[in-house]
């Protein structure tokens, strides 16, 4: 299967307790027809290393940005989120345009797939609660509603 897209995006590991701090590690990221992956890789070498996990794009419900904080570090400036079943995933792209591109490719083929979700949260999950609404539910009804 060929790869549609790569680059090498910062991700947010999902926090298994809200008191558990959350960590932020950089992966490269590989967009295929029926994946996204992440893999462990060598910046010098600019190598992949190990796979360390991937979501088929088919059980993506929706991708959207992500609005960040003011206190936002540099280095996170251009989140998105994917959403599959088990909640949101975070990924940061270094630019708005790599972003964009990444997001545009996504929708794509989120627009084909069975489950798609209309209301999602625009911000973070972030310390037990949703930056957006202040909901302290993690599967709370999104508070936006998806706009074409
Ligand atoms: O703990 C995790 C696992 C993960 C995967 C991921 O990328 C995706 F969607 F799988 F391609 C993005 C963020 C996170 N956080």
């Amino acid at each position: 299967m060929d790869v549609i897209l790569e680059d090498v995006f910062i991700k947010r590991s999902q926090q298994k307790k809200k008191t558990s701090p959350l960590n932020y590690k950089e992966r490269l990221f590989v967009l295929t027809q029926d994946r996204i992956s992440y893999y462990d890789y060598d910046a010098e070498k600019g190598k992949r290393k190990g796979l360390k996990g991937y979501v088929e794009v088919e059980k993506i419900k929706c991708v959207a940005n992500v609005f960040t904080e003011d206190n936002t570090p540099s280095d996170r400036l251009f989140p998105f989120q994917i959403i599959y079943d088990e909640g949101p995933l975070y990924v940061f792209a270094k630019s708005d345009q790599i972003r964009k591109h990444w997001v545009h490719e996504l929708k794509n083929k989120v627009m084909c797939n069975k489950e798609q979700m209309q209301k999602f949260h625009p911000c973070f999950w972030e310390d037990g609660l949703w930056k957006c609404c202040f909901q302290e539910v993690k599967q709370a009804m999104g508070c936006r509603v998806l706009e074409n």
